[in-house]
């Protein structure tokens, strides 16, 4: 009888042990974020337990995600932002209104083209045909001033493709890969800001994109890239280590944009100056790499509008070493140097495609010729 209690004893003791330590050892792994899987009795009869030792997990309230502004009208929104460049035009407009010009008139006018970064070809252009149509019209009616001028503008300007490649394509392979864009230029001239402002373009356009960060020297930049890639729900490949190769991580996101099936991969690169040829040849070898994993379909440089002539000269030095297709020019804002759209299309042969005009995640607007020009001259 004594030895049945005992025994009896005994098996209690057991299994409030058991109970007791299967407790302990699943609140731990709750706590570490872990998960396990156990059986529906078991989880039943530690219930009471687990109440009382873990306080309840709170769900963390899904971000939510932004949706950034149309691309397009965005030119016209931020139109007061060209304030500055507009001087240009407004001077061109009060001197070609005086009527009987004379030489020294235009001088003025070239002076005003040569301030505002047009560059000496174009202006010269420009000035001949100015005189030319001058003559024949022999008026100093304001608006027929302006708008043979806005004619002249919209022709140095030119007409030429500036989309982006945004669609899928099929290789070689027979698979269908991402539209990839490269974005280079050099030191603070606004490439990261544009990489995250360009895939804020596409969300609008409902195209899934994924970003890489490619710029592998500053740790800040990948930080920066994946804060703006969280806002639009914008996946952002990166390394963990500062200095990893950033062709690796090229290749990488383009290889990630293609398990994705997504539309557009993006790849923000470190700013490199244009003399610093072990730099340049990195470059080379970042488009290299990511072409094995899917044709490049896309370089975009960026140019910061306010270094003028300096600018022209890098971009000449890596149109040398990637073919640019695009070019996008930011802090136009806040210059007066907006003849720098015309002179650097000229330079390259490439058209300026996107225009940074502001700071704010939508300021980045896709260059609109007509826009730009009346903008010049209103
Ligand atoms: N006003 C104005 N500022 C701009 C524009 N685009 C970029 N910026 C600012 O320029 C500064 C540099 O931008 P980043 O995107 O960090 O430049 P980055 O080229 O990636 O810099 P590195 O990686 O160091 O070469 C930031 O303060 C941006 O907000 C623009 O269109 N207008």
């Amino acid at each position: 009888m004594i030895d049945q209690t005992v025994l009896l004893l005994v098996i209690a003791v057991v299994v409030l042990l058991a109970v007791g330590v299967s407790a302990v050892t699943l609140v731990t792994r709750r706590r570490r974020g872990g998960t396990t899987t156990i059986s529906p009795e078991t989880a039943e009869a530690l219930q009471p337990e687990l109440d009382e030792a873990a306080p309840p997990v709170e769900e963390a309230p899904a971000p939510t995600l932004e949706r950034p502004e149309p691309a397009a009208g965005r030119m016209q929104r931020l139109r007061a932002r060209l304030a500055r460049s507009g001087t240009v035009g407004q001077t061109l407009l009060s001197i070609l209104s005086r009527g009987d010009l004379t030489e020294s008139d235009w001088e003025e006018i070239e002076e005003t083209l040569l301030l505002a970064d047009v560059g000496i070809g174009p202006t010269t252009e420009l000035m001949d045909t100015l005189r030319t149509r001058s003559k024949v019209l022999g008026t100093t009616d304001p608006e027929v001033v302006r708008g043979v001028l806005r004619e002249e503008l919209l022709a140095l300007v030119g007409e030429s493709d500036r989309s982006i490649a945004t669609e899928p394509v099929v290789g070689d392979d027979g698979r269908p890969h991402p539209a990839t864009v490269l974005v280079v230029g050099v030191n603070g001239t606004g490439k990261t800001t544009t990489v995250a402002k360009l895939a804020r373009v596409l969300v609008a356009e409902d195209k899934s994109v994924v970003l890489g960060a490619a710029d592998t020297f500053r740790a800040a930049a990948a930080d920066q890239l994946s804060t703006w890639g969280a806002r639009v729900g914008v996946e952002v490949v990166r390394s963990d280590r500062e200095g990893a190769d950033p062709a690796a991580v090229a290749f990488d996101t383009v290889r990630r944009g293609r398990e994705e099936s997504a539309d557009v991969v993006l790849v923000d690169t470190a700013g490199r100056l244009q003399n610093k040829q072990g730099l340049m040849d990195e470059l080379g070898k970042i488009k290299r790499v990511m072409s094995r994993e899917a044709p490049v379909s896309e370089v975009l440089l960026v140019l910061d509008a306010t270094t003028g002539q300096n600018g022209m000269r890098q971009a000449q030095v890596f149109a040398d070493v990637v073919d640019i297709t695009g070019i996008v020019l930011t802090k136009l804002d806040g210059t007066a140097k907006g003849g720098i759209v015309v002179a650097v299309q000229r330079e390259l042969g490439v058209p300026v495609k996107f225009v940074g005009l502001g700071e704010g995640p939508d300021d980045l607007a896709p260059f609109v010729p007509e826009e730009f020009v009346d903008a010049l001259l209103s």
